[in-house]
């Protein structure tokens, strides 16, 4: 909870729509105790703001909290990571030659084990909520173990340092892909352990401020189609949302194949989305991580179910899971954001994510077979379309759009100060300002400054950054 009423000052950027940047120059921007903007003023200088705006609405000059964005700074949303899974952060990088399947059974299974180990659980969270929230991710859609008081354990932890999450209690039951010690006994345990743990973020985050359950599945090939019923139908009781991963890796999708034929899900075909559909996991409320392999009768049932898709280009690299082509699934009118997927992923960094987004779209133009009347080069994602899927593409997938996402009045104060390093007439950067590797010698457009951003900044560049009002990470 914010303490204080604020004035933010300066240039706020952030995006009006899929591919295009809003440039709000000296403008201010108020937030209320509650970390809600009450006001969004352009060219209004800071006198101007306390002379006249602030006594509008009553708040005392003295008791408001200013920040000013100095030269070469400017105000931009948080991040929403929509797909991350916090106990694989000590894994980052560490993935060798493996493709999904095996990266699973050697890096991935053995890790989230063991992080019933409520201390290594502690340790490995506090991290990895401290290094996203230093990178600008405000919002994360977490994916946490099976075990219910480690997994209660990321709530609450990221209820105390004030990031916004959607928690998951991983569900998996299938007996020949979890580990032995590492499945649920039933689909009947697996969902009784999903509500113990809806019940204590119930009970820490009474009306979701911050933190809100989410039913996650981990994937088709861990669970028994049961379970994926009962899940399905505990998301229908609840109306909470969903998560998933859908057509990540060829492998994956054969196993699916074998796992679940028409028979088993009583569906028409045995396409990998038409399981979740059979299901009940389908819904307007889904998130589906990666939908790299999708044909094109999945991308029309996922569009017309309403679901939602994570693009996770760095994970998609790094395991040689294949290049979503982001473009198709954006034309059918599929919302999309981005995820770190750590650990298959290796950066914790949306802004990282962004940049690969841009990357494998290009990829994405120079692979596959010339098809006569198809313009490839639409397939090409720009600075300002991977910034909104970021930020306002991001809010949707997790449903927060109307909460988060960008800065109109009635919108909640999830925000980031971004630096650039300012080059000053001797060559050296400005005061005592680290620019990162972003170097900015003024006379670059603003369009022109973002861009050095997104394709060469880092954490240096994240100065400070808010959730709802509250100063949650400041470079020092
Ligand atoms: O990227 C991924 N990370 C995971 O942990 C996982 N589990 C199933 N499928 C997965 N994909
Ligand atoms: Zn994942």
């Amino acid at each position: 909870m914010a303490t204080k009423n604020k004035l933010f000052l300066g240039l706020f950027v952030h995006s009006k729509a899929l591919n295009e940047l809003e440039y709000l120059h000296d403008t201010a921007v108020g937030v209320d105790k509650e970390g809600k903007i009450t006001f969004v003023e352009r060219d209004c200088a800071e006198k101007k703001a306390r002379e006249t705006v602030l006594p509008q609405l009553g708040w005392k000059d003295a008791e408001v909290e200013v920040v000013k964005a100095k030269e070469g700074q400017f105000f931009f949303p948080g991040f929403i990571d929509t797909h991350i899974h916090a106990p694989q952060y000590p894994n980052a990088g560490i993935f060798g030659n493996s493709t999904l399947l095996n990266w699973l059974d050697t890096y991935t299974f053995p890790l989230e084990v063991s992080l019933s180990d409520l201390a290594k659980a502690r340790r490995v969270y506090t991290r990895v909520i401290h290094k996203t929230l230093s990178h600008g991710t405000t919002c994360a859609a977490y994916f946490a173990t099976i075990d219910v008081p480690a997994t209660n354990l990321l709530a609450d932890l990221c209820h105390a340092r004030g990031q916004r999450a959607l928690i998951g209690r991983v569900c998996m039951d299938e007996p020949s892909t979890s580990p032995a010690n590492y499945r649920d006994e039933s689909a009947e345990a697996s969902v009784a352990a999903t509500r113990e743990s809806i019940a204590h973020i119930r009970a820490l985050d009474p009306t979701h401020t911050l933190i809100r359950p989410i039913i996650t599945p981990r994937f088709a090939p861990t669970s028994t189609f049961p379970l994926l019923v009962q899940l399905g139908a505990l998301a229908a009781e609840t109306t909470l949302p969903i998560q998933t991963h859908l057509s990540e890796n060829r492998a994956e999708i054969a196993l699916v194949k074998t796992l679940f034929p028409p028979t088993v899900t009583g569906a028409a075909d045995d396409s990998y989305a038409g399981v979740y559909d059979a299901a009940g996991l389908l819904t307007g409320r889904t998130v589906l991580a990666h939908a790299v392999h999708l044909t094109t009768g999945e991308a029309a049932l996922v569009a017309r179910r309403g679901a939602k898709v994570s693009h996770c280009p760095g994970s998609n690299t790094a395991l040689g899971s294949g290049a979503a082509r982001v473009r198709r699934l954006l034309d059918r009118g599929i919302v999309c954001g981005l995820g770190t997927d750590v650990s298959g992923g290796f950066s914790p960094s949306v802004l990282e994510a962004a940049r690969a987004a841009v990357m494998v779209s290009r990829h994405v133009v120079f692979m596959g077979e010339e098809v006569a009347g198809e313009d490839r080069e639409r397939e090409k994602l720009s600075v300002e379309e991977v910034l909104f899927l970021a930020t306002r593409g991001g809010a949707e997938v997790v449903g927060l759009e109307e909460r988060v996402g960008k800065f109109a009045v009635g919108m909640e104060w999830d925000a980031q100060l971004v630096g650039l390093g300012v080059v000053g007439e001797d060559g050296e950067v400005v005061g005592d300002e680290d620019g990162g590797d972003v170097d900015v010698f003024g006379w670059e457009t603003w369009p022109d400054r973002v861009a050095k951003w997104v394709y060469n900044g880092d954490d240096r560049n994240t100065k400070m950054v808010w959730v709802k009002g509250r100063l949650v990470h400041a470079r020092k």
